[in-house]
């Protein structure tokens, strides 16, 4: 079990680090389930550490540091300490704060002052402390040496990390310390220069600028307080702090809430370099002369596109009640680098309303979205179990809305329903009051609805609609991202199928050159197509899905599927495949053909290629070869 929550009996705070709730209020961000803190100002009463202190040494700090200086050859610069103003000479215990992010710094200040807490902080972070009125020593006065070469050595100092890392249960660390006029630190709380986030930035960055966003003191600091955690409490994340306090005041003595920072620091530092990892090889594209085709001979680090090494920060958002079925325990985690600079998708969507997101609603309403959000005008798709069973599209999107549903109106009863427009109040109402076209009673129901964006009204009445219906409003995926998925023992990687019919050359290969509305509607058939699983046919006409065979192991078989649904609406509709017709004569083309389709759009590349044309040509089909495959597997 995930969750520090318990550790801190006293702490009325839930933090980033407890087990993230399940429930869903109203207007949840799906990627981060904020913390609630208390805004209390922690009691003032000091808490007795019960661990060595050392007094006397502080007394005593002269010596070690001017021997320090005299291997330095820049002496000048270093000046000793006085002994009386040695942060700890008062015994305080001593925290280390060095933040880039100075949310709730102030709070943090005067919590841990109150508590009795020696403050020690790098520059920008001291000057703000002592606005806020807090006391603190500056890290120079520990180290004797200024912050120097532009902000890249601050704290990387023995007194700094001495302090950190000694462990108090070997007397010979702290014999060590002693000699060298070094005082412990119980507490470090870092956060990192915003690396990711200046890189990201718009229009980018230099990279000499990108380099020097690389922070190198703060994961120091991080990492050796997180290895020393026995002794030193680290803390990342503001949302920690109130917990932090509260922890402090009980006492401070559980090992598993230490654990559990010191888990959430090294995560913290693994995410971070990560972020830097990828940038660094981003730079490097384009220097390579290496192409896919010649990968096996060149060296792995110059083989382009795909890094040789991969780390995906991962961060949990919430445990879900189960996984695909009841028995498989799960839990759903967002990209933390897409999630900072808001790449749009599900993972980003805001939750209005509704039962909280199950494993299976996760991947039908990412179906849903990616599907909707490809189509220019104005849209609805409704999909069951990943696939798209209706779409439609209409200038009234009330209109589309009621052909996608009819479309399949068995399959919609409990799926997902996406619109690429904004959902008012005329059609919160239509999805709220529409019957079942099966038996024109039932109010049909639905799992989810995904849109861009809501009017006040509109979200009001999808609300009444039902207690669990999920509400979700999505930004679009940003186009281009990495897809990966895993098998037993790996992981696969590829790009996004991004490819769009606008990308598409629609090559007529049949006698028969096609009318503009069935172009039109070949295209149409050919986008939703790319969202079927394989093997997939659709069949479409005039902006509307009539049919669709999915994931059947034969092409046949799906086309039958897909004819049966499309029913007698199929005479003078589009068929599109996703991948080409292994066979044409008595198989699926001559189907199709004879069931009066009027045009066929297929990848082509097929040795029997020539039979399918011919087919076509036969029955006086106009046949398209795209070139581009969408098998989705
Ligand atoms: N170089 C160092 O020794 C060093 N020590 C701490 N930092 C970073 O400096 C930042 C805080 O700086 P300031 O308090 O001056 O605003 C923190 O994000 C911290 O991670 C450092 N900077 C970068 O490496």
């Amino acid at each position: 079990m995930f969750g520090v929550g318990a550790a801190a009996p006293t702490s009325t705070a839930t933090s980033a680090i407890t087990a993230a709730t399940t429930t869903t209020s109203a207007h949840t961000r799906l990627h981060s389930i904020n913390a609630t803190t208390s805004s209390n100002s922690p009691s003032s009463a000091l808490i007795g550490c019960g661990r060595v202190q050392f007094c006397s040494l502080r007394l005593n700090c002269g010596g070690p540091i001017k021997a320090m200086a005299d291997t330095n050859t820049n002496t000048d610069t270093i000046s000793v300490p006085n002994s009386a103003s040695h942060p700890s000479a008062s015994g305080n215990k001593q925290a280390l704060i060095s933040l880039s992010d100075k949310k709730d710094l102030a709070f943090l200040g005067k919590g841990l002052q109150e508590l009795g807490y020696t403050i020690v902080s790098t520059g920008g972070t001291a000057s703000a402390l002592e606005s806020a009125g807090v006391s603190v020593t500056k890290v120079e006065q520990l180290t004797s040496f200024p912050e120097m070469l532009d902000g890249r050595v601050k704290t990387l100092h023995p007194s700094i990390h001495g302090g950190i890392l000694a462990r108090r249960d070997q007397k010979h660390h702290m014999d060590d310390l002693n000699k060298h006029g070094i005082a412990t630190f119980d507490v470090v709380v870092v956060n990192l220069y915003p690396f990711y986030n200046k890189v990201t930035s718009t229009g980018g960055i230099e990279f000499e600028d990108g380099i020097e966003n690389i922070d190198i003191g703060g994961p120091a600091m991080i990492r050796a307080a997180a290895k020393n955690n026995k002794d030193v409490l680290v803390v990342v994340d503001p949302q920690d702090y109130p917990l932090l306090l509260e922890f402090l005041k009980g006492g401070g003595d559980d090992q598993l809430f230490r654990r559990r920072l010191a888990w959430k620091a090294f995560q913290h530092v693994a995410s971070y370099d990560s972020a830097v990892a990828e940038w660094l090889w981003k730079q490097t594209s384009g220097i390579s002369t290496s192409s896919a085709d010649d990968d096996d001979k060149v060296p792995y680090l110059f083989q382009d596109k795909f890094p040789p090494s991969l780390t995906v920060p991962l961060e949990r958002v919430s445990s879900l009640r189960y996984g695909e079925n009841p028995h498989q325990k799960a839990a759903f985690y967002v990209d933390k680098r897409l999630a900072e600079v808001n790449a749009g998708g599900i993972a980003t969507a805001i939750q209005h309303h509704g039962k909280s997101m199950s494993y299976n609603n996760y991947l039908d309403a990412d179906a849903a979205w990616n599907c909707v959000s490809e189509f220019k005008n104005p849209t609805c798709v409704v999909v069951k179990h990943t696939n798209p069973c209706g779409v439609a599209s209409r200038d009234d999107i009330l209109e589309a809305y009621r052909l996608a549903v009819k479309a399949d109106p068995v399959s919609a009863f409990g799926g997902i329903v996406a619109f690429n427009v904004e959902i008012d109040e005329a059609l919160a109402k239509e999805i709220r009051e529409f019957r079942s076209p099966t038996d024109g009673e039932t109010r049909m129901f639905y799992e989810i609805v995904v849109a861009p964006k809501y009017t006040e009204k509109g979200l009001e009445i999808l609300q009444k609609k039902s207690k669990s219906l999920r509400i979700l409003e999505a930004q679009k995926n940003e186009k281009g991202k990495l897809s990966l998925r895993q098998v037993g023992g790996g992981w696969l990687a590829q790009d996004s199928d991004d490819l769009t019919p606008q990308d598409i050359q629609f090559n007529v290969v049949s006698e028969k050159a096609p009318q503009e509305s069935e172009l039109r509607d070949a295209e149409f058939a050919w986008l939703c197509v790319k969202h079927v699983k394989s093997n997939a046919i659709v069949i479409a006409k005039n902006n509307c899905m009539l049919g669709m065979g999915s994931g059947q192991p034969n092409r046949v078989e799906s086309l039958r599927i897909a004819l049966k649904k499309a029913g007698d609406e199929v005479k003078g509709a589009a068929l599109a495949s996703d991948a080409f017709f292994p066979f044409a004569w008595k198989d699926a083309v001559e189907i199709a053909c004879e069931n009066g389709v009027s045009i066929i759009a297929e990848p082509g590349g097929s040795i029997r290629d020539a039979d399918a044309v011919d087919c076509c040509n036969k029955y006086g089909v106009s046949l398209l070869f795209t070139n581009v495959r969408h098998f989705r597997h």
